[in-house]
This record gives structure tokens, C-alpha cells and sequence, in this order.
């Protein structure tokens, strides 16, 4: 079977990549499943697509075979964009999924339902030793509930609602998330490349 390293440590993630890249016929390895223990790498950049390329070319840099890594976040109009690519740790260190949810919920207490607009955002990067990073960016457009419900998924899949649902992402499920994800609608712009895979 073919396979691809995620440059990633979050299990929900990980997890995720699983499903998507089954269908393409493709292991997907996360760092988790690695023996070799990998450093963390310090998300230090700006955008979405510098921290992504920091942990695929990073990666790539050590094993020097070909690695995904997928930055992602909640961006609500809101709180102007926040938490943004600061979403795994918004509520501080270590990061805390809860305390995340808690404090968002909290900065929206006052805001109203058609003021509650946000998406998740995921760019993809691919580092191949020697070769330029490539990208793709993929969006699920939704908003944000009032409380939390829902036990499927990570992050803040509890308080997202999206676009054409009245269930939050935590309630509907991995079938029906895989469908419409942020992940998901990055993934299928790289369909030639994984094609190619070897
Ligand atoms: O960097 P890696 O090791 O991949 O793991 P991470 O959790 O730190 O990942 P990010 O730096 O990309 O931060 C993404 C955060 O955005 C949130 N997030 C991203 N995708 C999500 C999804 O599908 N559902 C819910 N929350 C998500 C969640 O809080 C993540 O921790
Ligand atoms: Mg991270």
C-alpha cells in the first residue's frame, strides 16, 4: 500500500487523514504512529500557509521523504478573525480544546445568532526534499451555537454549525464531516497529485 507521512500530532487530525486517504488507496502515517521521535516545531509564521510549510518542509527536512501538514483554525467574523491560526491554543498552554470552546462562547455571549458567521480554514502544504512547497486551501463555512453539543470529532467541532445544518460538526459524525470538512475541500485539490503518489 502506498503511504504518506502527516506532519502532525493531533490525533483528531490524524485520524481524519486516515478516512480521506483510504479512499485513494493510501496509509496516511501520522508522527503518532512514528517510532522516531520528531521535535515539536514551533508555529512561528503569520498565515496558515507558513505555519503549514514550517511543519511539512520541516518534517521533510529530516526524513527527507515526501510529507503533508495541514495548519487549520476557526475564524469568526465577530471577534475579527479570532482565534484564527491561533486556534489550538487560545485559552493558553497547553492547548485545551475545552477552554477553548469556553472562551470563545464566552466573547460571543452577547453577540447575536445572524452575527455568529465563521469558518474553518485548512491549507495543505506537500515538502518533497529539494522541490517547492505546494498548497491548497480549503474552507467550511458555518456558525457559531450558543452551547456546546455534540461528541464526534476535536476542537471546536462542538460549536460549529455548518451552513445547511441545524446539528453542530461534534453531532453529526466523521461520514457526514468527511463530506463537507474544511479538510476535506482542501484534499480534493490535490487529487492529481495524490493519483501520482508512488
Ligand atoms: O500542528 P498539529 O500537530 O497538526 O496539531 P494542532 O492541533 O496544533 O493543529 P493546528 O496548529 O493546525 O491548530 C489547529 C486548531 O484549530 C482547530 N481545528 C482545526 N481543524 C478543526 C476541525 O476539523 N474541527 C474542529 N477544530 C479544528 C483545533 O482547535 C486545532 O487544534
Ligand atoms: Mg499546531
Amino acid at each position: 500500500m502506498k503511504e504518506i507521512i502527516i506532519a502532525t500530532k493531533n490525533e483528531g487530525k490524524a485520524k481524519e487523514f486516515k478516512v480521506l486517504f483510504e479512499r485513494y488507496g493510501i496509509k496516511a502515517t501520522s508522527l503518532l504512529d512514528l517510532e522516531q521521535e520528531l521535535p515539536d516545531i514551533e508555529e512561528t509564521g503569520s498565515t496558515f500557509e507558513e505555519n503549514s510549510a514550517l511543519k511539512s518542509e520541516g518534517i521533510a527536512n529530516i526524513l527527507q521523504i515526501p510529507v503533508m501538514a495541514d495548519d487549520s483554525g476557526l475564524v469568526i467574523d465577530a471577534l475579527d478573525g479570532e482565534p484564527g491560526i491561533f486556534s489550538a491554543r487560545y485559552a493558553g498552554e497547553p492547548k485545551d480544546d475545552k477552554k477553548n470552546i469556553v472562551k470563545v462562547l464566552e466573547n460571543l455571549k452577547d453577540v447575536p445568532t445572524e452575527e455568529r458567521t465563521a469558518r474553518f480554514v485548512c491549507v495543505l502544504s506537500v515538502s518533497i526534499p529539494g522541490e517547492t512547497t505546494i498548497f491548497k486551501k480549503g474552507y467550511c463555512e458555518g456558525t457559531i451555537a450558543f452551547e456546546e453539543k455534540g461528541s464526534h470529532g476535536f476542537g471546536y467541532d462542538p460549536i460549529f454549525i455548518p451552513d445547511g445544518y441545524n446539528q453542530t460538526m461534534a453531532e453529526l459524525g466523521p461520514g457526514e464531516k468527511n463530506k463537507i470538512s474544511h479538510r476535506r475541500n482542501a484534499m480534493v485539490q490535490l487529487e492529481d497529485w495524490i493519483q501520482n503518489l508512488r
